[in-house]
């Protein structure tokens, strides 16, 4: 069955609204009518309440001793509560702290920097607001970005490029982080990365060790068939480019890249049987290309307004594929007969837009083509971006990370607990679909007035937050009352989402929750959000359900879930309410 376009491209869009952290710099008294709440219960909390939300230690959770009461305290929060809070979670403090800061970094970009990233009026993602559906809905007092991930990659692609003619499209990509891949920031080259779990490994200055690297890079981006053997035409379909910053405005550090392009270029001639061949394009440019005799295949020689080392390829559609490349970092699958159908069907205008070359409209627009096209989720970071961002992209890449494992840690003890057949849970959530939001609820003249997050609750199955400035607003509601989420340093808030609540068949309960905003300080929070694998029927699990439990929920398609929650306004528990199943009587 051929996809729609449309129906393929994501799942969902919002209405743009103005950001907040703008109106907020014009250092307003009173807010816009558009954020009042006239229904806002002015948070009442009970702030002397003795209740408070759950903490686990993830480090006992894991003794697995016979007679284990962490796992009952969590059997139990998740009853109960459905929010608890982790700690011991074994997630490295300093990368949290390097998150941390580059998240405020993020949100404190200029706002030309921002414009690149921010929504676009048919996709979600960036920066901006989610579930706006109508002009004259009220809005929450927050910006947010918001991002969906890869089940099990990044994969940093700074441009794609298609031919007029549609013959071949052209992917120019970060290689890997960790070999033969030197990023440059601020004008240096990175000799290190701090950030836990990415190893990047940098060549010194060395022409030897630079070769050493660049073949270990060579090796490490070889193509493989789904099959997993080995392609032989690899080393032709890429090749190393050096930065192409005009010369007028090198900058010192980068004769690094001067050197090491030569030795690039030098090796690469060696090792290919192609070669190098003036090409005349279309449009009558001409642009240097290695044609390999035996596939036709070319590899173009360019040179990118990029600060960092990048991958080159180019695949005639003809030949496209499903296919891995394997790094020594990730593995990352594309199936590239997808993008070659859709492709076809491209507007020439869209084409053109593409073939223009780096824009940020043409990189969200291909980031949109591209997340349709795979379960793999692929972000695309145009070079025009703000070089903090790309810091982001990487840091973010080994949070995920953690955030991921946790989230299937976790979901493997609730299996426990709910003695539910834990093949059953892995089945659903191997390769679960993964997102990222991040929250900033600049201070707001009248607080009582408005509302940073409307109550609601998550759609996915588990949600990970983490409070990272320490600024209290969380409030979940429990019994009627609301009652505050009080940060824990470095700790995580875990809470059930409607997923979970539903795969449990209501044994989990996913809770209403909202935040809050204040006039003194800003509030930053991150949650990452985890589901069911893309291609799973989501409904309640087979080994929970049974003459004594009768299924609670219906049972759907988990990206048709996805597209009807997106389109909706949030509206505490009612989506979760509509895949009820009514039973005679009830
Ligand atoms: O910022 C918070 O504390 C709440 C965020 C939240 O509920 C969400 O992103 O779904
Ligand atoms: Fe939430």
């Amino acid at each position: 069955m051929e996809k729609e376009a449309s129906e393929v491209v994501n799942f969902g869009k919002s209405l743009l609204v103005p950001s907040v952290q703008e109106l907020v710099k014009e250092s307003i008294t009173q807010i816009p009518s558009r954020y009042v709440r006239e229904t806002n219960d002015a948070h009442p909390v009970d702030q002397s309440s003795p209740l408070s939300v759950p903490v686990i230690d993830l480090q006992r959770l894991l003794l697995c001793d016979s007679i284990n009461s962490e796992l009952d305290k969590l059997h139990s929060a998740c009853k109960e509560w459905g929010f608890f809070q982790v700690v011991n979670h074994g997630v490295d403090t300093s990368l949290l702290e390097t998150f941390k800061s580059e998240v405020i970094g993020l949100f404190n970009l200029p706002m030309e920097e921002k414009k690149k990233l921010w929504q676009q009026e048919d996709n979600h993602e960036g920066f901006g607001q989610l579930f706006v559906v109508s002009e004259d809905q009220k809005l929450d007092w927050c910006d947010m970005f918001y991002m969906f991930l890869s089940p099990n990659l990044i994969l940093y692609i700074l441009g794609l490029f298609v031919r007029n003619d549609l013959l071949s499209i052209s992917m120019c990509f970060v290689l890997s982080w960790k070999t033969g891949f030197l990023p440059m920031y601020m004008a240096d080259w990175l000799s290190q990365c701090n950030v836990t779990g990415l190893r990047l490994v940098i060549p010194n200055s060395s022409k030897s060790l630079t070769n050493q690297v660049t073949s270990e890079a060579a090796a490490a981006m070889a193509l493989y068939s789904a099959s997993e053997e080995l392609l032989e035409t690899v080393p032709c379909f890429f090749d190393f480019h050096e930065t192409g910053i005009e010369e007028e405005e090198r900058v010192e550090g980068d004769k690094r890249s001067e050197e090491i392009g030569e030795v690039l270029e030098a090796e690469g001639e060696g090792e290919r049987d192609g070669e190098i061949e003036e090409v005349v394009e279309e449009d009558g440019e001409i642009v240097d290309c290695i044609v390999d005799e035996d596939n036709g295949s070319t590899i173009e020689y360019i040179v990118q307004q990029s600060e960092i080392q990048v991958g080159f390829v180019v695949v005639p559609f003809l030949e496209w594929k499903p296919m891995q490349f394997e790094t020594s970092f990730c593995t990352v699958s594309i199936d590239f007969t997808m993008i070659t159908e859709i492709a076809c069907h491209w507007p020439s205008e869209i084409c053109r837009l593409i073939s223009s070359k780096i824009s940020i409209s043409t990189s969200s627009c291909v980031r949109r083509l591209l997340t349709s096209v795979s379960t793999s989720v692929i972000i695309i970071v145009s070079p025009s971006i703000n070089s903090k961002c790309m810091r982001i992209m990487v840091t973010m890449e080994a949070y995920i990370a953690s955030m991921k494992n946790l989230a299937q840690t976790l979901l493997n003890q609730m299996a426990k607990a709910l003695e539910m057949d834990k093949t059953e849970m892995v089945g659903l959530f191997s390769d679960g679909v993964q997102s990222i939001r991040m929250n900033y609820y600049p201070v707001c003249p009248e607080p009582q007035k408005a509302i940073g997050f409307t109550p609601h609750s998550d759609a996915d199955a588990l949600t990970i937050l983490y409070q990272l400035n320490d600024t209290q607003g969380l409030q979940v509601r429990k019994d009627g009352n609301w009652v505050p989420v009080l940060p824990l340093h470095n700790a995580f808030v875990v809470n059930i989402g409607d997923i979970m609540e539903i795969v449990s068949n209501g044994i989990y309960r996913s809770i209403e929750h909202r935040a809050t905003v204040n006039s003194t300080k800003e509030r930053v929070s991150v949650a990452t959000f985890y589901s069911t694998n893309l291609d799973s029927e989501l409904g309640p699990a087979k080994s929970i359900v049974g003459p004594l439990n009768p299924p609670q929920f219906r049972t759907e398609p988990v990206g048709q879930y996805f597209k009807r929650f997106f389109a909706r306004k949030l509206d505490g528990k009612s989506y979760l309410d509509d895949m009820k199943l009514r039973h005679r009587g009830t």
